[in-house]
């Protein structure tokens, strides 16, 4: 055990409250609703060539998220947690009637003018995108349990976020309606549910006080990955404006 491990273990275990107030205020300083492009985003001060360059770009992390989530599952020998966490795949990639969030994001990206098929390839993606949600699915594949479950945990500050977002965009911007939207109202509903649980599981989990650390750390290290897809978006499309080679260009977009 490394000196800093054994240092961390020997200190108090925190109290459930005080647990849960170490990893909100984690979202209070670092989450990405306090990244300037999402304040030009939902403060209509984009174009739509920029707003299509954010919803292609988030598409990759869409379709991560159940890939983490399949690679979480798969490493739990207990079944009962499987059971609680496999639904979270199947609201990103559908079920029975419901087509799931992802084919949501894909009438987004239709209604900004992008072409399905090339969302769906990630060759226009930056970079930094996808090797930020690369970084969370192997994150969630090698760490313990425990703490790849609390990196889900910004969803507890996401519905804040989306409903700036679906009131934000849908003031300033004429080319999004209702039906594009449509991904955040139901994430308003999903991500409370599936952010209690994993907060009540680490909670329940984390036995040592280096394991409470070990799951703040993870909240940290996953507003980092949301952060960084920001800044490589505004440094792509706002200022300044360097589109690295072979990514999204606005103006090939009609109307870009
Ligand atoms: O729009 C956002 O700001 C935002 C953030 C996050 C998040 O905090 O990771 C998620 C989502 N949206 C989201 O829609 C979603 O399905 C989701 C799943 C997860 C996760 O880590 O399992 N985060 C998020």
């Amino acid at each position: 055990m490394s000196e800093r491990r054994a240092a961390s273990d020997a200190k108090t275990l925190w109290t459930p409250d005080e647990f849960e107030a170490a990893i909100r205020a984690v979202g209070a300083e670092r989450y990405h609703d306090l990244h300037p492009f999402h304040q030009l985003l939902h403060g209509g001060k984009l174009n739509k060539g920029q707003v299509a360059a954010w919803a292609l770009n988030r598409y990759c992390y869409q379709s991560a998220v159940p890939r983490k989530d399949a690679a979480f599952v798969s490493r739990v020998f207990d079944r009962q947690l499987r059971r609680d966490w496999i639904h979270r795949v199947l609201e990103h990639d559908g079920h029975g009637e419901d087509p799931g969030g992802i084919e949501r994001w894909l009438v987004l990206t239709d209604g900004l003018g992008l072409d399905r098929g090339y969302v769906q390839s990630m060759e226009g993606a930056l970079p930094a995108t996808r090797f930020a949600v690369e970084a969370y699915v192997r994150f969630v594949r090698e760490e313990p349990l425990v703490v790849a479950v609390a990196s889900s945990l910004t969803e507890l500050f996401a519905p804040k976020i989306h409903k700036e977002r679906i009131s934000g965009m849908l003031e300033n911007y004429d080319f999004i309606d209702d039906d594009v939207m449509a991904y955040f109202k139901k994430r308003l509903v999903q991500a409370p549910n599936d952010a209690g649980f994993a907060l009540d599981f680490i909670k329940a989990h984390a036995e040592t006080r280096a394991e409470q650390e070990a799951c703040v750390a993870a909240v940290r290290f996953k507003c980092n990955v949301l952060w960084a897809q920001l800044d490589a978006l505004h440094h792509a499309y706002v200022s300044p404006a360097w589109i690295p080679p072979g990514a999204f260009n606005p103006e090939t977009l009609d109307n870009g």
